[in-house]
Parts: structure tokens; C-alpha cells; sequence
């Protein structure tokens, strides 16, 4: 990476080359063993292996009769009841020709029996249970029918959800290989700002809305959040902040101060840190000025002030650029996806624009239809109760009718 003084901040690039810029300058952080119980929620590192079969022993699929195939070849068949096998039991007696054992879901077949009679099928008479011809179904779950000892079970880059969790306990797995959680800080900056619940005391400031949300996006797509800064405008706080969380930082996301006002002084007060700047500007809209670097082997990430801007381009970065530190992979935060414009939208001037919009259903009723917001302003903040998708236009895009495909990232 150039060093951030050969860089100048006017330097602009496209969307497509500064995501991949970020993309192969970032990697996985290191891998950790983590017990189940908290694992939750992590990324796998490694392929995992099953413990043991599943079934462990043929069981019975069904609450009823273990019986031999051979013994149900007339329309009714009268079998000897010969004890109970239920799920935990050490394995059963072995079953004769002409008898019956009962048996519970889950529990273990004796030797000899090839097939269990659903309970609603057969009735007891005394110590004999009359039981139907044989039917299609066997109701018996072969052992190590689901997964084998030794088999793999989920693979690297798996995120552990409630589904993985099932599927790793079954397997007697009791820790798991994740990749260690990027450690983040969100940094903003403004004279002007002010904790949500202290600014109307005072009319020059407004509250930072940007801290907790921010925190709580990287948290949302894998990150572990250190905590959130507030710096004024001034170069020696903004450095001497930086200077300490450069300890247990993996990334830094800093939200203001970003384009070129007297008092846009980030840049410049982490330069004699050793900021190495990748890139200052970027021809999108909103969020021209963007910025990406590092400090040493820790990320940091600018994005602008302005708050819709702020939370556009972290989802268009900072939600990528966690995924791929948590081993997720950049791409695992971008899925992008074709919907209906149910209303015209206008043209595109020269920088790649990513508007705020809403899930709308079309008119078949189908829930894939989106509607552009009407006012995209960068500063607005109440508009993102209502954008739940952002939509790519790309540069010199024509004004485009309803019914146009456009793609489409939940917001
Ligand atoms: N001469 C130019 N001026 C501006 C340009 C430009 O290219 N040339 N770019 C504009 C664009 S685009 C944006 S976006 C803004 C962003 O600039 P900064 O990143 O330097 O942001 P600030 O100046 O610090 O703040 C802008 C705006 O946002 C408010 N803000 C900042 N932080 C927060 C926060 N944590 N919570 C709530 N609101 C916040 C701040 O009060 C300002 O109103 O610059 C344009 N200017
Ligand atoms: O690009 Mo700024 O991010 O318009 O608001």
C-alpha cells in the first residue's frame, strides 16, 4: 500500500476495484477450539468429523412390535410377546421365530428382528399381539444410516447456526476449530457530537448516531465489539485515541471527518501512527469519501460523516470486510439479489449510486417487488425506517420503468 502522503485524498475509484482492494487485503484472523456452548454464532475453520454413528445401533423408527419379516406373510399373524427394548437400554434379548418384543421410538432392535409393526396396527390379546401383513416401510433406522463415525460433518466456512448446532451435538463433538472474532472499535469525531440523551441539553450539538450502530452492525456479522470513541476535532485527541486502541484492535471503524472540510482530520492525525492509506475516495453514491488502510496489521476503515451515507457504505463494506476477518468470507455479507422495480426510477450520473428501498410486493402478490424511497438524502436518518434493501444503479444508467429488474442487498 502507498504510504497516505503519496495518496491525495481527491484520489477516486471505482466500487468494484476498492471491494477488491479490501477484499485481498484482508484474511482470517487465526483459529481458536471453542466449547459448543459457545459457539454459536462463529465461523468453522476446519472440517469437523463425526464422534460416533448415528444411529449408534439399528433402533426402531416407530412405537410398536420388533418382529421378523418372516413370520407376517398371512393377512393376520399371531406372535408371542416377549419382553420390551426402549431407547437407552442396553441391547435387548434376541428374538425368536413366532414372537414379538415391544418396542419404544429410538430404542435398539433385538437380534433377528428386521422390521417394527406401528403400535396403531396391531393389538394385544393377552400375552399375544396380532399384527397385519408385512407393509412397504420397515421402521427400522439402520445404524450409522444418517452419518458414520469419522464422516464429515460441516464444512470450513460453515457459520454455526441452530441447524450446525444439531447436527455437531449429534456427532458428540463438544468443542469446535472457529476463527477468533475481529476485534473492533468505532471511532467517531465531530465537535458538534454528543451522546444520544445529552444533546438536547445543549443546542450546538447533535447525538452521535452513528457509535452504537456501527457496533452494532460489525457485531451483527461476526465481530467482537471493543467499544465506541468520541474524539473532537482535533488531530492530537483523534491520534492519542487511535494510539490506544491499536492494542486489541483487528479493525477501526471511523465514521466523520472523512472528506476534505479544515476539520476532516483523521487521515492526517493516524499518518504518524502509520496509517498506510489503500485508497481516500470512491465514485459512489452516497459515499464519495470513503477511505480504507491499515495501521500495522490493523484494519481502518472511514466512512462518512454523514449518517445514511455512514450506514450505506458500512454495509457495503464494513459488513464484508468483518465476514471475511471472521472467516466467513467477503462475499457471505453481498448476496446480491434480483427484484421488480414497482416504480420508474431516474438516470444515473457518473458514480455507481446505492439507494435506499423497500421490499414491496408486486402485484401477483409475490414478495419480490422494491420500491426506490423517494428523497435519498446522504444526512437523512428517518428514511432507514423504511429501507430494508439497498439498489444498484450503476454510473450513466438510463432513467428505467417499472418492471426492471434491479439488484438488490437486504439492508
Ligand atoms: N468540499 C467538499 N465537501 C464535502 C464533500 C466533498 O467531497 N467536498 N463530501 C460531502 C459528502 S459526500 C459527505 S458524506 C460529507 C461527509 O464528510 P465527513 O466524513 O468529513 O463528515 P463530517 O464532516 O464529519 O460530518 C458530515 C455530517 O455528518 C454529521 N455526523 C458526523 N458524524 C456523525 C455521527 N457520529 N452521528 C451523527 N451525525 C454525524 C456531521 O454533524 C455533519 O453534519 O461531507 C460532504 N462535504
Ligand atoms: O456521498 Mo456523501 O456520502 O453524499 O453523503
Amino acid at each position: 500500500m502507498a504510504s497516505v502522503l503519496e495518496v491525495p485524498c481527491a484520489a477516486t475509484i471505482g466500487f468494484d476495484e476498492a471491494q477488491a482492494i479490501v477484499r485481498t487485503n484482508s484474511a482470517p484472523l487465526g483459529v481458536e477450539q471453542v466449547a459448543l456452548h459457545k459457539a454459536g454464532r462463529r465461523i468453522l475453520a476446519r472440517e469437523v468429523a463425526a464422534r460416533i454413528d448415528s444411529p449408534r445401533r439399528d433402533c426402531a423408527a416407530m412405537d410398536g412390535y420388533a418382529v421378523r419379516t418372516q413370520d407376517l406373510v398371512r393377512e393376520t399373524n399371531r406372535l408371542s410377546l416377549q419382553g420390551e427394548s426402549h431407547a437407552g437400554d442396553t441391547t435387548p434379548a434376541p428374538l425368536y421365530p413366532g414372537t414379538a418384543i415391544r418396542i419404544s421410538t429410538g430404542a435398539p432392535m433385538p437380534q433377528g428382528a428386521d422390521r417394527v409393526v406401528v403400535r396403531e396396527l396391531a393389538h394385544v390379546e393377552g400375552d399375544e399381539v396380532i399384527v397385519p401383513r408385512a407393509q412397504r416401510s420397515s421402521h427400522v433406522r439402520p445404524r450409522a444410516s444418517d452419518f458414520a463415525c469419522g464422516a464429515p460433518l460441516l464444512q470450513p466456512g460453515t457459520p454455526i447456526d441452530a441447524r450446525a448446532m444439531v447436527i455437531l451435538g449429534a456427532a458428540d463433538v463438544d468443542t469446535v476449530p472457529v476463527w477468533r472474532r475481529p476485534r473492533v472499535h468505532v471511532l467517531t469525531n465531530g465537535d458538534e457530537l454528543a451522546a444520544p440523551g445529552s444533546a438536547a441539553q445543549d443546542s450546538h450539538t447533535i447525538p452521535d448516531s452513528l457509535s452504537e450502530a456501527l457496533s452494532l452492525m460489525a457485531r451483527q456479522w461476526g465481530a467482537k465489539p471493543m467499544g465506541t470513541w468520541q474524539s473532537p476535532d482535533r488531530a492530537d485527541y483523534l491520534r492519542a485515541v487511535t494510539r490506544q486502541v491499536l492494542a486489541d484492535a483487528d479493525l477501526i471503524v471511523v465514521a466523520g471527518g472523512a472528506s476534505h472540510g479544515p476539520r476532516d482530520l483523521v487521515r492526517e492525525a493516524m499518518a504518524p501512527l502509520g496509517l498506510e492509506l489503500a485508497f481516500a475516495g470512491i465514485a459512489i453514491k452516497p459515499g464519495k469519501p470513503l477511505w480504507y488502510g491499515t495501521i500495522g496489521k490493523t484494519h481502518v476503515l472511514g466512512l462518512p460523516g454523514n449518517p445514511t451515507a455512514a450506514l450505506t457504505t458500512a454495509r457495503l463494506f464494513l459488513a464484508p470486510l468483518v465476514c471475511q476477518l471472521a472467516g466467513a468470507g467477503f462475499n457471505h455479507a453481498l448476496r446480491w439479489h434480483p427484484r421488480r422495480l414497482i416504480e420508474p426510477v431516474g438516470p444515473v450520473g457518473d458514480r455507481d449510486e446505492f439507494l435506499c428501498a423497500s421490499t414491496e410486493d408486486a402485484q401477483t402478490g409475490s414478495p419480490t417487488g422494491v420500491r426506490v424511497l423517494a428523497r435519498q438524502e446522504a444526512s437523512a436518518q428517518m428514511m432507514l425506517a423504511h429501507a430494508d434493501l439497498l439498489v444498484e444503479r450503476r454510473a450513466g444508467s438510463p432513467a428505467t420503468g417499472e418492471g426492471t429488474m434491479v439488484r438488490c442487498l437486504r439492508f
